[in-house]
Parts: C-alpha cells; structure tokens; sequence
C-alpha cells in the first residue's frame, strides 16, 4: 500500500524551476532513496512531502492518519531531518530530546531513542561528533513517533565508521516499521538502505527502481578482460563471439601485446573459458556494471551547482 504519493509534483522560486515534474509512489515499510546530482530537486521535492514548501503544482498524498495527512495530522505522522542539524551548543542531548517530545501529542520514548542511536543523554551539543550530531538528528526526527521519517544527505561529511553507525540506526528504524525516505549522494548508501530508488535529474524523474533494476537498466554488463600470450586465431575470435552469453569481444592490438576485452552477461567466465582456456589468460580481471555507472548514465552532467540561485527564495 502506499503510504506518500507524489503527483506530477512540480516547484520554483521565482523563475527558477527547481522541481519540473516529480511523480513517484512510496510503499509503507520501505526505505526509498532519492538520488541525484547536486541542484536536482531533491531537497525541495522531500521539503514539499513534508508539508514546508507550498507546491507550485501537482499533489502529494499522504495516507499517514485519519484526516488523509493534513494539518496537525502531518506533522505528527512525517518525522524530518534536514540537512543541518544546528542547536544551542549548551543544550544537552537529553534536554533536547525532551523538549521536542513536549511539541507532540504521542511522543516516543525518548531516552530509548537516545539509547538506540548511542548517544549520552548528558553531552552537550557543542561536544557532539558529526556522527553523534547526525544520528541526534534522526532521533529528533522520530521522537514524534511518526510513521514516515525524511532523512536528508544523512551521512554526507562522515567518516566510514560514523557512516556505518548511521546505517545500522536506519536499518533498525525500518525494522520498527517506518517508512524511511532518504536523500542521498552515495551509490554504497542506496545499496545497502534502499529498497527502491528514485533518480531525478534537472528536476525530473528519470527512473524508478531496485537498486539492482537500475544497474539492469545500465546494461547490468559484465566485462572479461586480459591479455593472451599468443594472438587469438580467427576461429577463437569467431567461436567467442558465437557464445550466447556474449555481446561483444574485441581484441585490441592484434600482436602479443593485444588486450581482450568481452562484454556479455550470465556465466561468462566459464562460457569463455570453454573456448578459451583460462591457461592462455593474461591478468585477467572482471568488471561490472555498477550503480554508479547507472547513476551517471541517468543524470545529467552539465547540471550541477554552477546553477545556483543568486538569493533566496521560499
Ligand atoms: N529557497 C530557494 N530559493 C531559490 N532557489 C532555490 C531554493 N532552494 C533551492 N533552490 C534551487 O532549486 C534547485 C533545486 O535545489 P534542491 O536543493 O532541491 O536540490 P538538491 O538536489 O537537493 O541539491 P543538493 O544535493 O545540492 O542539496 C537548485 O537550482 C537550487 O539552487
């Protein structure tokens, strides 16, 4: 069942577009990432499902509470963390948490919540690592108990450990049953977090899909390649080509020095290795379709930061 829906969503400031034609559907329960290169639209299109930007056009619906995810309702059911968490450094985490629980009718637990994302309810703000910072962030965001929570570039600026920690907290997140909508630059982050992912480029959708969809999407190819020690005969290069499970074979050179390179899908290496024994192989090395191949071939390049607006808008 979808729990957001998103609807020929579209947004400017002023003149500029920054959301043309948004439209994806949120399963209850699931992790679902937005990708997409910097200045795409993700920020604005998470902000207007949380109810803080106004859409220019197009709708989101939220089947979150009794009144359709309106008002009050929303707020409650849609937990939010923004790029930048930024509190008094001498607020305390404990203080904090309790005080964002005082905005809401059914608040969590929060010492439980502070417990889980393995911060000490007395340590200050201004004491807090980047990690700590951001998973203080994320508790924030569920100390509402809400049944869908936002999470924006979560992990940008952490390191690999913090990064992990994050991860962990948002698997638990999921396991207790919320819906997690995740901003996020990192292909490795999609992978691990995302059920389904949604890439936008210049402000519009351009797919949606698994993880391992997308990488289909992209050719979902894999490529032998390595060197003979002697040139490959006329039949071998015909016999290779002839394999189902190969799309293409080149051979670059001709002479000793020539590099193979076969592209092709299924079991490919014992399929080669059939008509070519593995003996004949030179520093051969596999590769692989990867989710950022497919993120590059989905995005746009030339749109980027260099876009960016001369002031601010709401
Ligand atoms: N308040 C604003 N006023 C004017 N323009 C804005 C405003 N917020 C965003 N924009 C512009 O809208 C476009 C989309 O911005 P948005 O922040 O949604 O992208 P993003 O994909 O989240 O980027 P990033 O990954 O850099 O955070 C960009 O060109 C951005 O400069």
């Amino acid at each position: 069942m979808a729990i957001i829906t998103v609807d020929h969503l579209r947004k400017t400031y002023g003149a500029r577009v920054a959301v043309e034609d948004v439209s994806f559907s949120v399963e209850e329960g699931e992790v679902f990432g937005i990708v997409g290169r910097n200045g795409a639209g993700k920020t604005t299109t998470v902000e207007c499902v949380a109810g803080l930007r106004t859409p220019t056009a197009g709708t989101i619906d939220l089947d979150v509470g009794p009144d359709g995810g309106a008002g009050a309702d929303l707020k409650e059911q849609v937990g939010v963390q923004l790029q930048e968490c930024s509190l008094p450094d001498k607020i305390r985490v404990g203080e904090a948490l309790s005080l964002y629980a005082s905005f809401y009718r059914r608040p969590a637990d929060w010492r439980a919540l502070a417990a889980d994302a393995g911060l000490d309810l007395r340590a200050s703000f201004a004491t807090l690592s980047g990690g700590q910072r951001q998973r203080l962030s994320v508790a924030l965001a569920l100390v509402g108990s809400p049944r869908v929570a936002i999470l924006d570039e979560l992990t940008t600026g952490l390191d690999p450990q913090a990064r992990r920690e994050t991860w962990e907290l948002v698997t638990r997140i999921r396991d207790r049953g919320v819906t997690v909508l995740l901003v996020t630059h990192f292909m490795e982050e999609v992978e691990r977090l995302c059920d389904r992912v949604a890439v936008i480029s210049r402000g519009r959708v351009r797919a949606v899909d698994t993880p391992a969809g997308l990488v289909a999407r992209a050719g979902g190819e894999q490529r032998l390649v390595f060197r003979t020690e002697r040139p490959l005969t006329a039949e071998q290069v015909t016999g290779l080509r002839a394999l189902p499970e190969v799309t293409s074979a080149t051979v670059e050179g001709g002479d000793d020095a020539g590099e193979v390179t076969i592209a092709g899908t299924g079991d490919l290496l014992s399929a080669v290795t059939a008509v070519l024994p593995a003996s004949l192989m030179r520093g051969l090395r596999m590769e692989r379709t990867t989710l950022d191949d497919a993120f590059l071939a989905l995005t746009d390049p030339s749109y980027g930061p260099s876009h960016a607006p001369s002031q601010e808008e709401s």
